[in-house]
């Protein structure tokens, strides 16, 4: 089973110590991975802390998830859970 976090939780973590970014109800933390973000980490950074699907998905295709996504997947988002 894996950990669920509400919208508050994922709120805390938009910074350089603690990043997480919410994608299609899954939450990755991409803290290790900013530095190494081909987009950039500035990008990265600022759509962290919240759920950045629609971002996502205009810059990247299925298969970025598929090749990236696991090794940073720690649990999922709230379903509903809103600020
Ligand atoms: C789990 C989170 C993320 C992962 C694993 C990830 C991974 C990647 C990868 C592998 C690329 C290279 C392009 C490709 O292979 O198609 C890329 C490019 C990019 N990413 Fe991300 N990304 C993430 C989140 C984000 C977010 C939230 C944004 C916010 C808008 C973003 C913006 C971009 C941009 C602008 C590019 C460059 C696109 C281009 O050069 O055309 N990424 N990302």
């Amino acid at each position: 089973m894996p950990d669920t976090f509400d919208a508050a939780e994922l709120k805390k973590h938009n910074t350089v110590e603690s990043a997480w970014v919410a994608v299609d109800g899954i939450i990755y933390d991409v803290t290790s991975f900013l530095d190494d973000h081909p987009g950039g980490k500035k990008i990265l950074l600022r759509n962290c802390g919240k759920d950045a699907s629609e971002a996502f998905w205009s810059y990247h295709s299925e298969k970025v998830l598929t090749q990236h996504g696991k090794p940073l997947e720690i649990g999922q988002l709230q379903p509903g859970s809103k600020l």
